[in-house]
């Protein structure tokens, strides 16, 4: 996103940014008495407790009462200081910092400053100032005690810090005013001073010409065409987390979802931008410690007290600056590589460039900037990729976790959304068609991002003078469009803490910042609004379809407390640690004729065939031991019904080259050749191999896996009270071997059970 940028900039230090300074202003008893009750009417759970429940969408089912208990203490405690008019400021917007500023000097100074705030006090209209106080933010994101102030102060105030002075922004007219009525009298100011060391002048913090000659190029890159082939990439990507997830399931791991959704969007991003794939779901390489050492450091530099990185000698022998360059100088160095190999190519390549220009094999924003001749330094080329690299990372990774963090405590949602992605997505990867009827989880998503909008806070500095709300502003004010206000305004929105994805109705248009009149920014607005909104939807909504097709999701025992803190974007203090549960449908289990094979190699040719079913393997012990005896292979074949398209789960009893003969005739996309059989996954008791030659159960493996048997993820339960998972394990083409027994999961028989899911061969 703009993310980050927006992010990095968006979170603007408590410290840095805001400064330290404290104030002692009064307001009006009445209007203090007022905002206090108001307050307390609409005392935004801002926390991430996830809303109280009420409301069309989720049951609210509990939230930490301790981690409730403290954050409604601070913000009475917040609230009662306020109404107090501690931080309440008069007179003109420059009299508080130069009367703090005064203050400082000792006892003339601070008379010199009371004399200084009672002559300015009678003038015209001025903007509501507020004076911050870091004992005020300190402890929480920075952008939670504005919302206070917002009900206290108004649409529009000043927030004074120290020397530093910002204008609050969470009006909507005000915002549309700025981002698009008069955007060009404003610039991305602070943003752009944060991020110059790692974006350079690339799209977010560019300004003026160089902002709009960027913009005119990298748009029409992310043409329909291209958004529709990252479909596929989102659903790869996705499906390699899955992998990952299946393996924590297996094992029986909680896993901490926050880490892991940034290594998908990592993994996404890189691929869709410069087509690398930094495959950060399976290994921690180079490239992926230095993109994170920069992307740290963004947020180092946006939080905090002292820019250290601006300090002559020490900025040289830092060891964290020296780690820093040497990321970027890594960074840089492959991205010079990528443009090389991407411009041979497009020499290479016969395609003529025309508006929807696309290089199946690579259809990255970078070679279509080649493509089209975009005459540009490799320094501006470089800004503008790590930009989105940046951008189009940790907006849709926060998406992601907040979204997770919110089903979490709202089942009836997930259940919801997993009826939805059973019913579009069936067992597929998803295309673009999916997509637009997944239309539930498109409005968990939007619901997610009003909640939890990335970045919480747009940056813009005026360049011109300006009227603002019915107040002048000069040049060079430092402003805060609070998006987080905006859209928690508890005037605008029914319920507005609660997360209820039925607020916005399925049939009715997507909701944006124009339909909303400005009162819902996910993606910003005007002219520099995001470039990239279309693909991080479709991007999260395959991400959470996949998902939660295939898992439960609950917060993990003893997991810690899911609290707020601003980075780029707003990230959990500690992490979103969760167990994830494969979702076991009760099996419809048919009375297929299944062929059942002799045991002796002899009579493999000769089928015999007889009615086999999930319940005559699963039903009793003697059926169990009868299977264990024709050979001690078990072959689950998941069927697709051609009309509906459900799954049905049945199972046959083979010997083991029976086994490995049906596994030959996978094809490598993972279909059995006869039938409509689309894949299958062996089960083997070890005990049984015993009267079959280590050479032919090596050579039935190998020709397996050779065939890439698409049977990589397999869950297998052991009969509880025996050797579990410790004795089960993998072989070559994800065989699973186990000591115990195992048997196919049936409602009467919850303890036994086994399961395998289709994968499209080589994922
Ligand atoms: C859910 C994910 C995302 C969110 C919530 C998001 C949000 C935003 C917002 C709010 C802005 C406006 C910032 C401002 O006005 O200061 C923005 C700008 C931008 N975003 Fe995104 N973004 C997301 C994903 C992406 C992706 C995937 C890309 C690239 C592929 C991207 C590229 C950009 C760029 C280049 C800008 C700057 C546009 C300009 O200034 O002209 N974003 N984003």
């Amino acid at each position: 996103m703009a993310a980050t940028s927006s992010a990095a900039a968006a979170a603007p230090p408590p410290c840095r940014l805001l400064g330290s300074g404290q104030a002692h202003l009064r307001l009006p008893p009445s209007a203090a008495a007022a905002a206090a009750s108001a307050r307390r009417r609409l005392l935004l759970r801002c926390a991430a407790s996830g809303g109280n429940g009420k409301g069309g969408g989720g049951d609210g089912s509990g939230s930490d009462p301790v981690l409730e208990e403290r954050r409604r203490r601070r913000q009475a405690e917040l609230a009662a200081r306020i109404a107090s008019g501690e931080f309440t400021a008069q007179g003109p917007a420059w009299i508080a910092p130069l009367a703090v500023g005064l203050a400082k000097l000792g006892p003339p100074g601070e008379l010199a400053a009371a004399l200084l705030t009672k002559v300015a006090g009678g003038g015209g209209p001025e903007i509501p100032q507020a004076v911050g106080s870091m004992s005020a933010v300190t402890g929480q994101a920075f952008f939670i005690p504005l919302y206070d102030l917002f009900l206290t102060y108004g649409g529009i105030f000043r927030l004074n810090f120290g020397p530093k002075s910002f204008l609050i922004v969470s009006d909507p007219a005000i915002a549309k005013h700025i981002l698009r009525d008069n955007s060009k009298a404003y610039s991305k100011g602070i943003l752009a001073e944060i991020l110059e060391f790692v974006m350079g002048t690339g799209l977010i913090p560019a300004d003026g010409e160089i902002w709009r000659v960027r913009r005119r190029a990298i748009v029409p890159a992310m043409h329909q065409k291209y958004v529709t082939a990252m479909i596929s990439l989102f659903g790869y990507a996705s499906d390699r987390l899955c992998q990952k997830l299946d393996k924590a399931a297996t094992d029986g791991e909680d896993v901490e979802m926050e880490s892991l959704f940034s290594r998908l969007t990592l993994d996404v991003i890189g691929k869709a931008v410069f087509n690398y794939d930094f495959d950060s779901l399976s290994y921690d390489n180079g490239i992926v410690e230095a993109v994170y050492v920069t992307l740290r450091e963004a947020e180092m530099r946006s939080t905090s007290p002292i820019p250290t990185w601006e300090i002559p000698i020490w900025k040289d022998i830092s060891p964290r600056q020296k780690k820093v360059n040497e990321a970027l100088a890594l960074i840089n160095k492959t991205l010079d590589e990528l443009i090389d190999i991407c411009k041979r190519l497009v020499e290479e390549e016969d395609l003529q460039f025309h508006e929807e220009y696309m290089n199946e094999q690579d259809p990255s924003i970078l070679h279509f900037l080649l493509a089209s001749g975009d005459d540009v330094s490799s320094k501006q080329l470089r800004d503008d990729l790590m930009t989105m690299l940046i951008a189009g990372h940790e907006t849709s990774a926060a998406v992601l976790t907040w979204t997770f963090y919110l089903l979490s405590k709202y089942p009836n949602v997930m259940a919801k959304l997993q009826d939805e992605a059973d019913t579009v997505l069936g067992d597929r990867l998803p295309t673009i068609e999916d997509v637009k009827k997944l239309k539930y989880t498109t409005r968990v998503i939007n619901e997610s991002l009003r909640l939890y909008p990335q970045p919480p806070v747009l940056i813009r500095r005026s360049i011109e003078e300006d009227m603002l709300g019915g107040y002048p502003i000069g040049r060079g004010e430092d402003i805060f469009i609070s998006v987080w206000n905006l859209h928690h305004c508890p005037k605008h929105w029914d319920g507005a803490d609660v997360f209820n994805p039925e607020r916005w109705p399925l049939d009715g248009p997507n909701p944006n910042e124009t339909n909303q009149n400005f009162s819902y920014l996910p993606f910003g607005g005007g002219p520099r609004k995001c470039v990239g909104d279309m693909f991080a939807t479709f991007e999260t909504v395959v991400a959470t379809a996949m998902l939660v097709r295939r898992f439960d999701f609950q917060m993990a025992p003893g997991a810690p407390p899911v609290e707020m803190t601003t980075g780029a974007t707003i990230h959990t203090t500690e992490g979103l640690k969760m167990t994830v549960t494969r979702r076991t449908k009760p099996p419809v289990i048919p009375n297929l004729e299944m062929k059942v094979i002799s045991d002796s190699p002899e009579n493999m040719s000769t089928t015999t065939s007889m009615p086999v079913s999930a319940a005559s393997i699963a039903s009793g012990e003697d059926q169990q031991g009868q299977a264990y005896n024709t050979g001690g292979l078990i072959v689950c074949l998941l069927y697709k019904e051609k009309l509906s398209g459900r799954s049905i789960w049945t199972t046959a009893r083979l010997n083991l080259q029976q086994g490995f003969q049906l596994a030959k005739n996978v094809s490598t996309d993972g279909r059995v050749m006869a039938g409509e059989v689309i894949t299958s996954a062996i089960f083997l008791s070890r005990e049984k191999f015993s009267g079959h030659s280590p050479e032919m159960m090596a050579s039935g493996f190998s020709s397996i896996s050779s065939r890439r048997l698409p049977s990589m993820n397999v869950d297998a339960r052991h009969r509880k009270g025996q050797s579990g998972r410790r004795g089960a394990r993998r072989l070559a083409g994800g065989i699973l071997l186990g000591p115990g027994h195992v048997a196919v999961d049936k409602p009467d028989h919850p303890d036994l059970w086994f399961g395998t899911e289709y994968r499209p061969a080589g994922r």
